[in-house]
């Protein structure tokens, strides 16, 4: 029998069924009609017992299939977003708790669809809330999007939902029988159009997007009722969570919401991962990096600030005031900047007095009250020199808008704000999010991996967050051999869980993937870039290949010895996850937050001996090096120690 034939049985079938419905006008029975024949891509349809009388608050339809379960209200006119996010949630309730092999069901997996009739315009209201389609474009939910669910997991959801909701009935067309003359077999719905429903169920898809674990499930889920953090070492799912919890803030909300970071890369990377889970609200969430933020907000007061780094500022000061003092003694002078950036600006210190009493966390080198003045001093020359140039470094944008934010709020106050990677920034700008977001802001990071000087603790932002702190210990990204690699660096790290208190270090979590792959080359080290290069064409795809280094100029000179060799590829900047042929090249502060299938770190830093001059060095080094071995899923080569000049 042709395709056509069986798809003409399938209409038929599914228009039987509907004519159960005669309530029900003409175009909203196209439509269950639709969703019932899109039972051949592997769409199971459950109406409510009461249509078209379903009391509000609750879906007409909901559709469960490949690409989720949609939440579907059919009406002539849109309904207001506070109904639809009430169908949303019972629609969610669903399915709470449920387990399927693959772990426990997240609601993220279930989206809000109403349908008008054809020609009806959406409002504007329903954007970044629920998506509605026309009768016309039914096929913008049936048949794009994320795939979600395995054929098993649909029908372990279809199964569950009948179990536990009686007011949804399961609607399945009833083939004729095909008359024995015609010479056709009996056929199942699944023989309609085999390849598209296996098309459909079967292709690969990322587990994230659906499930979770217990403990992240129940931090999706919890409701916090101050400032919350997530903690815990690499790879154990902080940021599948920040974008599911990111989800459910939305959904409970009706303002904008902010996904941020300290690095400029990361938003837009996770701003795409964030479509793929919820496209529906994705333009109610901004994902942006701290600091642009911050100007575009001072700007729209009127105060467009004349941004610089610190570096030429304080070389001047330094050379004027710093070089020929102890201080050149006491340690080099990018010590001295990161101490003026990250301790006194960035901790928002304005006195001396203050500084005199400060407990210098994670600095390394102890100074007296005599050293504390003369840092004072060169402070005080930065300060003066940047002023008389008329320019603002990072701390001065995230500390004047705070001041601008106190002296008038938000016109629309942000109703959930993300901070992933928090770790590496400055006090000041993590008052400047607290001020920001009050009592919604989630902050999620590991302290281990920070790689900026100059630690702190929330407790000094004035964060409160006691109770509201969770821990990820499982480690869903690196395979074994990697994470137990991995984790022989992981004995000296100071680890901190971002609040003073002892964390849950890397060498503590444990592996989900088995297997990988780690190459530690060492041969003569004339032979390294031949070795990496065979290395790399011995692989199948450049976009899953990351070559990390810990200094600009080192990954320059990689990418030099790449497309040499006629390897294309690209930097980490300004990449926002597109697949696009090319091996990705950058330092490892440009790989926060990201991972890959393989990972080479050709020269890493070796450990070096113990100094106290250097101590913050060290374990800066240390944070990075476990950040950059941590970025590989299944292959990780690593080439001889280097012993930094
Ligand atoms: N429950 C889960 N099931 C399957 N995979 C998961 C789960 N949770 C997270 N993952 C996967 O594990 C990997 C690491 O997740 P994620 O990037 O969120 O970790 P992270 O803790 O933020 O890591 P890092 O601190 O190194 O940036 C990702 O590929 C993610 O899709």
């Amino acid at each position: 029998m042709s395709t056509d034939h069986r798809w003409e049985r399938l209409r038929r079938a599914a228009e039987r069924a509907v004519a159960g419905h005669p309530s029900l006008a003409g175009w909203q029975r196209q439509v269950l009609s639709r969703f019932l024949v899109e039972s051949r891509a592997g769409w199971h349809t459950h109406v409510h017992t009461a249509l078209p009388e379903v009391p509000s608050g609750h879906a007409d339809v909901l559709l469960i299939g490949p690409r989720g379960v949609l939440a579907v209200v059919v009406r002539d006119h849109e309904p207001d977003p506070d109904e639809v996010r009430t169908v949303l949630r019972n629609a969610s309730e669903s399915f709470l708790g449920l387990r399927v092999p693959a772990g426990v069901v997240s609601e993220a997996v279930v989206r809000p669809v109403v349908v008008l009739p054809a020609g009806r315009e959406p409002s504007k209201r329903s954007i970044g809330h629920h998506l509605t389609v026309t009768e016309g474009t039914l096929d913008r939910v049936l048949d794009r999007g994320e795939r979600r669910l395995t054929k098993r997991d649909v029908e372990t959801l279809t199964a569950h939902l009948s179990a536990h909701r009686s007011e949804f009935t399961r609607l399945v067309p009833q083939l004729e029988p095909v008359p024995a003359e015609a010479g056709a077999e009996l056929f199942d719905l699944e023989d309609l159009a085999q390849d598209r429903f296996d098309a459909a169920l079967d292709g690969p898809f990322e587990s994230w997007l659906t499930f979770l674990d217990d403990s992240q499930h129940a931090m999706v889920r919890r409701d916090y009722s101050g400032p919350a953090r997530i903690s815990g070492p690499a790879g154990t799912g902080k940021s599948v969570v920040a974008l599911h919890r990111l989800v459910r803030m939305a959904r409970n909300s009706v303002g904008p919401l902010l996904f941020t970071t300290f690095a400029s890369n990361l938003p837009p990377i996770a701003q795409r991962s964030f479509q793929r889970l919820a496209p529906e609200i994705g333009d109610r969430v901004r994902f942006d990096h701290l600091h642009r933020w911050a100007r575009e907000f001072l700007q729209s007061r009127g105060r467009a600030l004349q941004v610089k780094s610190s570096e030429t500022c304080f070389s001047l000061a330094w050379s004027k005031f710093g070089k020929h003092t102890r201080l050149a003694e006491l340690n080099r002078h990018e010590y001295w900047r990161d101490e003026i950036d990250r301790v006194i600006k960035g901790r928002g210190i304005t006195a001396l007095a203050e500084y005199q009493s400060l407990h210098r966390t994670g600095r390394g080198l102890r100074l007296t009250a005599a050293d504390r003045e003369l840092v004072w001093r060169l402070h005080e020359h930065y300060e003066q020199i940047r002023r008389e140039r008329g320019l603002h470094d990072h701390n001065d944008v995230f500390t004047e808008a705070r001041a601008e934010l106190e002296r008038e709020p938000l016109p629309r106050p942000l109703a959930g704000v993300v901070v992933d990677e928090v770790q590496d920034i400055t006090l000041v700008g993590l008052r400047l999010l607290h001020t920001m977001a009050g009592d919604r802001l989630l902050l999620v990071g590991d302290g281990q991996q920070q790689i900026y000087a100059g630690g702190w603790r929330l407790s000094d932002a004035g964060i409160p967050i006691k109770g509201r702190g969770e821990v990820l210990r499982t480690n869903y990204r690196n395979a074994s051999r990697i994470l137990e690699w991995a984790q022989r660096f992981d004995a000296t790290n100071q680890v901190d869980d971002l609040d003073g208190a002892a964390g849950f270090s890397l060498r503590e979590s444990v592996a989900t993937l088995r297997g990988g792959e780690v190459v530690s080359w060492s041969d003569r080290p004339e032979g390294l870039e031949e070795a990496l290069v065979d290395a790399v064409r011995g692989q199948a795809e450049p976009d899953d290949i990351a070559v990390l280094t810990f200094r600009n100029p080192d990954a320059d000179r990689w990418r030099k010895v790449l497309r040499r060799n006629g390897i294309p590829v690209r930097g980490l900047e300004g990449w926002t996850g597109e697949r696009d042929g090319k091996v990705r090249v950058g330092t490892v502060h440009r790989a926060k937050g990201l991972e890959f299938r393989a990972v080479f770190v050709p020269e890493l830093p070796a450990e070096e001996g113990f100094d106290e001059r250097s101590r913050d060095l060290r374990e800066l080094g240390q944070r990075a090096r476990l950040v950059a071995l941590t970025r590989a899923r299944d292959l990780l080569w690593v080439g001889p120690p280097r012993v930094e000049g």
